[in-house]
């Protein structure tokens, strides 16, 4: 792990929203953003002509929400939707998710510890409240995965996620650096999840900064501790960003 590197305004800011913006909370309903983060953030996309993106695995609804009243550009379920910094979206076609949602309805409904999570192109089984019933997730997830062929699967925190194989965050990071205001910048992305992962090996290809939020495994080569320490990062970033040099004083 190397120290970060001090950002430019030649920099393109992409976060992930769970456990990188907002600190894991016992139920995805229950995250709180602290106060002055929409504030901080619109400051900060402002100091870099708007080139600062959110891209999450929840639905983009759901980040406007915990923002308001500002809307970034952002890629939702996992890069399956994406609206753009010119507020166009950008979605892939929807999964015939029914064929496999009465048995997981069905699974959750026998267990009240889980919760299913159902997106418009996703479906999301959390297990925080019932960690030991992970491997009948899995079987379940599994199951329902072989009526889905162009579905994958992917380990969360305490959640397993079937998204469309077609969709990713390397993906999204890779078309919104195809359009302004984020074409030509450095890119950074910051994420503490395996779900990150892709986008940390896309952006390091890309001769950008990759930082991992957390503990864990990761492909990333800077490392910032947990969402405080990511905050404390941004607001040192707008400082720096929106103070003038000696030479230009
Ligand atoms: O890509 P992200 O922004 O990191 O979103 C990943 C998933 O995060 C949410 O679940 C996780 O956070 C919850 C709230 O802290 C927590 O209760 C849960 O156990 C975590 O897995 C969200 O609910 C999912 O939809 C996102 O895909």
């Amino acid at each position: 792990m190397s120290e970060l590197p001090p950002p430019s305004t030649a920099c393109a800011v992409f976060l992930d929203f769970d456990g990188t913006l907002a600190d894991i909370a016992a139920h995805p309903q229950a995250v709180t953003v602290h106060a002055d983060i929409p504030s901080l953030l619109d400051q900060l996309a402002g100091a870099l002509d708007r080139a600062l993106a959110i891209v999450t695995g929840r639905p983009i609804a759901e980040i406007d929400h915990f923002l308001s009243p500002l809307q970034l550009p952002a890629a939702g379920v996992h890069g399956a939707e994406r609206r753009a910094a010119d507020g166009r979206w950008h979605r892939l076609p929807a999964p015939k998710l029914d064929k496999v949602l009465p048995a997981l309805r069905a699974l959750v409904a026998a267990h009240p510890g889980l919760l299913l999570e159902e997106k418009s192109s996703a479906i999301a089984l959390h297990y925080r409240q019932a960690p030991s019933l992970e491997a009948p997730c899995l079987t379940a997830m599994t199951e329902a995965l072989q009526q889905l062929p162009d579905m994958a699967l992917m380990r969360g925190k305490q959640v397993l996620e079937m998204k469309p194989r077609a969709a990713g965050k390397g993906a999204a990071v890779r078309a919104f650096l195809e359009e302004a205001p984020f074409q030509g910048r450095c890119p950074w992305f910051f994420g503490d999840d395996v779900t990150d992962e892709a986008a940390f090996e896309t952006v390091q290809a890309l001769g950008g900064i990759a930082v991992k939020v957390g503990a864990g495994d990761t492909c990333a080569h800077h490392r910032l501790g947990d969402p405080a320490a990511l905050q404390a990062w941004l607001r040192q970033a707008l400082a720096t960003l929106t103070t003038p040099s000696p030479a230009s004083r």
